[in-house]
């Protein structure tokens, strides 16, 4: 392959979902927090470094990280950039700007907290997108019956055997989804470096909420390609996902 192929880590989150309401432990950012002794971001940089096509790891932190150089020590082609903005989309964007790409050079974006992503999962998603020279990521079909939901209210009341219980707080269902057609989107997610660059900023001046860099991509036309993921690679986001993300590695 002539064309590199630059890994961007977004590793600027605070993990506020992933702390315990009331833990008196130091709120310590999910991404240094260890997963079987080591730190969950080296995990997830090691990860990329199994495939030798990705030619340099850059690692997006925010600025000030004084954790990240430690958590990465030793690791070859890897390159810390206190970058981090305050949203993932914008993290992102700062570090494909870092990376100075070539006009035929590819992006492979992955989460800091999606350890567990497999070398045969990473290399089914290069090769596909190589093969149809067209952007894509890494997702599975929807497993479970999806809700849409909406606020609890007055209105709302949930029917007991013993007569009608007004339930006051919380959400409850507005409608039952069709899942045939829904994927759940992992990362990595892979495109063409420049136009990831060109799509993130589009999307970023128009306001508009982006939460993958699939979907900056489909705003800007394009219609990314979905590879199956795996059930390991899921992201690290509530207080309970560490023990089981724990278990897979
Ligand atoms: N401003 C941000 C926000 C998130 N991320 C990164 O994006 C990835 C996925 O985000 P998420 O799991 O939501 O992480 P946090 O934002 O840290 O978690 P939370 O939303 O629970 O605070 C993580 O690797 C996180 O570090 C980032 O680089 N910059
Ligand atoms: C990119 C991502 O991991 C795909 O599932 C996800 O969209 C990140 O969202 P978050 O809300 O920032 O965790």
């Amino acid at each position: 392959m002539s064309d590199k192929l630059i890994a961007i880590v977004p590793a600027a989150g605070t993990g506020q979902r992933a702390q315990r309401p009331g833990s008196d432990q130091p709120p310590r950012p999910k991404q240094y927090r260890l997963l079987r002794g080591e730190p969950m971001l080296r995990h997830a940089v090691r990860a990329l470094l199994a495939d030798a096509r990705v030619a340099r790891v850059l690692v997006a932190v925010s600025p000030g990280d004084d954790m990240a150089e430690p958590a990465l020590a030793g690791l070859p082609r890897v390159e810390v950039r206190p970058c981090g903005g305050p949203t993932r989309a914008q993290t992102v964007m700062a570090a494909l700007r870092e990376a100075a790409p070539g006009p035929h050079d590819w992006a492979l974006v992955h989460d800091a907290a999606r350890p567990g992503l497999s070398a045969q999962a990473l290399a089914r998603l290069i090769d596909t997108c190589l093969a149809h020279e067209s952007g894509g990521l890494l997702a599975l079909p929807v497993a479970d019956t999806v809700k849409r939901a909406v606020e609890a209210d007055r209105d709302s009341c949930l029917l007991t055997g013993g007569g009608g219980v007004a339930q006051a707080a919380g959400f409850v269902v507005q409608a039952t989804l069709d899942r045939e057609a829904l994927w759940a989107a992992q990362t990595p997610q892979m495109f063409p470096a420049l136009q990831l660059l060109q799509a993130l900023e589009k999307a970023h001046a128009a306001n508009r909420p982006i939460t993958d860099e699939a979907s900056a991509m489909e705003l800007a036309g394009c219609r990314p390609r979905l590879v199956p993921g795996s059930v390991r690679n899921f992201k690290v986001t509530w207080p309970e996902d560490f023990e089981l993300m724990e278990k897979w590695l």
